[in-house]
């Protein structure tokens, strides 16, 4: 599934009118897709519910008449409600003749729409941009006010479709109905936190009005491709050797939890290499793993353990460093270690990451891929920008960095974006129920596990993030969204795994 900006749904759209269909034709496909889909998702509910339609000035409004027509035909109280003016765009405006001659009302925009049951919000779509302009601020306040059920069109209207920027009081839909393709605004925050629910609809614009060249959204189904079957005479050796530098004294817990994840995805051995003091916890919550207690200074990985790491390494098809370890001058140098010596993939996570934010050249002397998974603050010591900085431009900070060091990056938070400098991936399973301590530990394990057991670093990282969001999903769906734990998470990661 792809993503696209305002401009490239624009050629597509203008390639789908050279060749195949007038803007009208397009026009009816994408009013009738969405009133399917919500007839499909709110049902008989609708039925002698009060709709208000709100239509603006672009061709937004004119899926809205279309929409409106439908619902009205279906049995809903359905009105058109103009927030500015009647529509003066020539196929907006013959979808409106069309429904005033079905008989659907139509009113100017006024304090009714706070008493309906659903707001379908055609407001505006790809075209809006900046700060909503009189009469439209007034009509975002109302809507902001009202509690109808919010269905939106394309995009819920205030947010700007390319970069995921939303205006003061942007419609904020329970339900958003994209049309063709998911824009940005679905996918980058803060505009994806206003979606609610997404489907993508169809109307039916031909393949090859497409490029190959878009941002696209990891789907379950490309995710399956990416894992292969276990071998028949498979044994413990040939399912992969994952070493885990990861934990100390007072983060004995991102040791657990990264090497726990990397069983439950599959990998047939993992080592996890840890300062001594932390050995005994994490022993006693997790025996499959090989231990190697190490030497220490503070409760964190001593310079004097580069031997044993050294010869570990050795072991390993992938390696996991970082998570839980803490930051000092000794886990400084064992990190550059392991970066210029690994012969081996490695996944730099968390204190991983912080120990190279003073030394990141060293990034472009290794010669193994690398998967970084910075959350957005450790982003922002990588690039030296500010988190909202980071956040506000997540595609291309991300992008930008793993092309400038020839990484892999994985910049999580909602819809973690996926990228090798080159192409780009956006994930689309995970709540926030997630954001908690030791689900960043889960993720490098589960990513270590794939690497491992011989998958492509760049799918690894994608199959990843999607199974790492999805059990973030099916436990809060078992139990509640504030109330799992990581454990949950891993809980329902080995019956995840029987669906790839
Ligand atoms: N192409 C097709 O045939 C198909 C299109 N489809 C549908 O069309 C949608 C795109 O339509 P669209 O391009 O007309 O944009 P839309 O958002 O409806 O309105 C633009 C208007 O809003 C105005 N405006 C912008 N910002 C503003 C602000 N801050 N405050 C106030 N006004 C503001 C802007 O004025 P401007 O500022 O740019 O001068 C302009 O007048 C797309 O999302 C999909 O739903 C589908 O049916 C498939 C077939
Ligand atoms: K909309």
């Amino acid at each position: 599934m792809y993503i696209l900006t305002a401009d490239e749904i624009r050629a597509v759209e203008t390639d789908c009118f050279k060749y195949y269909s007038t803007e009208a034709e397009l026009m009816l496909k994408a009013g009738t897709a969405c009133a399917e889909s919500i007839i499909e998702k709110y049902g008989d509910s609708l039925v002698n519910s009060s709709v208000a339609v709100l239509c603006g000035n672009g061709k937004n409004a004119g899926d809205g008449f279309v929409i409106a027509s439908l619902l009205y035909a279906y049995g809903a109280n359905a009105k058109i409600v103009l927030c500015d003016k009647e529509p003066e765009i020539a196929e907006p405006l013959k979808y409106y003749n069309e429904a005033v001659m079905s008989g659907v009302p139509v009113e100017f925009f006024n304090n009714s729409v706070l008493s309906a049951d659903y707001i379908v919000d055609c407001i505006f779509g790809i075209g809006f941009h900046g700060e909503a302009r009189s009469p439209f601020d007034k009509v975002f306040e109302t809507v902001a006010n009202s509690s109808a059920t919010v269905i939106s069109v394309d995009t819920p209207s205030g947010t700007n479709a390319t970069d995921g920027s939303a205006c003061k009081n942007a419609v904020k839909a329970d339900f958003t109905v994209a049309i063709s393709t998911l824009k940005f605004c679905h996918v980058l925050p803060p505009s994806n936190a206003l979606c609610g629910e997404i489907k993508v609809v169809n109307i039916g614009i031909p393949d090859d009005c497409y490029n190959d060249d878009y941002a696209t959204a990891i789907m379950i189904d490309d995710i399956k491709k990416l894992i292969p079957p276990l071998e028949y005479n498979s044994n413990k050796g040939s399912n992969g050797h994952l070493l885990c530098l990861c934990g100390s004294y007072k983060m004995p817990g991102a040791g657990v939890i990264c090497c726990e994840s990397a069983i439950r995805s599959g990998v047939g051995l993992v080592k996890l290499t840890v300062p001594k003091s932390a050995y005994p916890i994490v022993a006693s919550h997790l025996v499959q793993p090989i231990f190697n207690p190490v030497e220490e200074s503070n409760g964190m990985y001593s310079e004097k353990a580069i031997d044993e790491i050294s010869n570990d390494m050795q072991w390993a098809s992938a390696i996991v460093l970082g998570c839980g370890m803490g930051v000092s001058d000794d886990t400084r140098k064992i990190t550059e270690f392991v970066l210029k010596n690994s012969k081996v993939p490695v996944i730099l996570d968390a204190d991983g990451i912080n120990c190279i934010t003073l030394s990141i050249d060293i990034l472009k002397d290794v010669k193994v891929p690398v998967v970084l998974t910075p959350h957005p603050g450790e982003m922002s010591r990588l690039v030296s920008k500010s988190v909202e900085e980071v956040q506000s431009n997540r595609v291309e900070v991300a992008k930008d960095f793993a092309k400038k060091y020839g990484v892999l990056i994985a910049l999580k938070g909602a819809n973690t974006v996926v990228t090798d400098g080159e192409t780009v991936f956006v994930n689309m399973s995970g709540n926030p129920a997630m954001a908690m301590g030791g689900t960043g530990d889960m993720l490098s394990g589960i990513i270590g596990s794939f690497v491992a057991q011989g998958i492509n670093p760049y799918d690894a990282t994608k199959a990843g993030v999607v199974i790492h969001g999805l059990s973030g999903d099916n436990a809060s769906k078992a139990i509640s969204q504030r109330g799992i734990t990581v454990f949950d998470m891993i809980d329902r990661l080995g019956a995840l795994m029987s669906e790839f």
